[in-house]
């Protein structure tokens, strides 16, 4: 055995998400995040395209990312499903972080490999942040709301319209005891083929 795989087994099966509101106010400290990002882009990638890129909102930085999110939400939510509440829980879960991280696929020019791909590796490398946050006891929770997939998000961040913004990943460190979760069996989900 080259690691100690009960090691690896229990970050794998420890790593949870916890959302902001049970987050303490202790700030993660830039070393952690530089680790995090750093073990993110170790993820496999097709052709060594490295497709990853991360901006990182602490500080008065977050009040861009806010500023951000309610522009879009507001210009890309539905009027039949615009929800004012929904808004102050995104703004205030934005304020109750101290680092949140948008994880983006940054499409290589002239690349034959397919955009599949490139967001495959990146989802990779945002399982490799959320592992490392874990193993600092840190709570990881990956956002998606539907307004990232959207040629203005792309616009707000700066990206080029090929880009794709795969999540804002919040980090914390939980006020609450670890949650415990469970999966199906393995048995289920899986086909041997002998
Ligand atoms: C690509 C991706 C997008 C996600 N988006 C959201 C989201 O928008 N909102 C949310 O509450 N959780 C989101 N999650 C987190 C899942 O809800 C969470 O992983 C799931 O409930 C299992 O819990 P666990 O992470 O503690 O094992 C996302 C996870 C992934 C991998």
């Amino acid at each position: 055995m080259k690691y100690d795989l009960s090691e690896i087994n229990g970050v794998i099966r420890d790593r949870r998400t916890i959302y902001p509101e049970e987050y303490t106010d202790r700030i993660v400290q830039k070393e952690m995040v530089q680790q995090i990002i750093s073990n993110a882009t170790w993820a496999p990638t097709h052709g060594k395209t490295q497709p990853w890129r991360f901006k990182v909102y602490s500080g008065e930085g977050r009040l861009k990312l806010l500023e951000i999110v309610r522009k879009l939400y507001t210009d890309c939510t539905p009027a039949e499903d615009y929800n004012k509440h929904k808004l102050a829980r995104m703004e205030q879960r934005i304020e109750r972080t101290s680092v949140l991280i948008l994880l983006i696929m940054c499409r290589t020019e002239n690349t034959k490999i397919p955009k599949i791909e490139e967001i495959e590796a990146v989802a990779c490398a945002g399982q490799n942040m959320l592992l490392t946050a874990a193993a600092y006891g840190l709570g990881g929770y990956w956002s998606s709301p539907k307004y990232f997939y959207t040629p203005e998000a792309n616009a707000a961040f700066g990206l080029k319209d090929d880009d794709f913004i795969q999540g804002l990943i919040y980090l914390g460190y939980p006020s609450v005891d670890w949650p415990k979760s469970h999966r199906k069996p393995v048995e289920y989900v899986t086909e041997w083929i002998d």
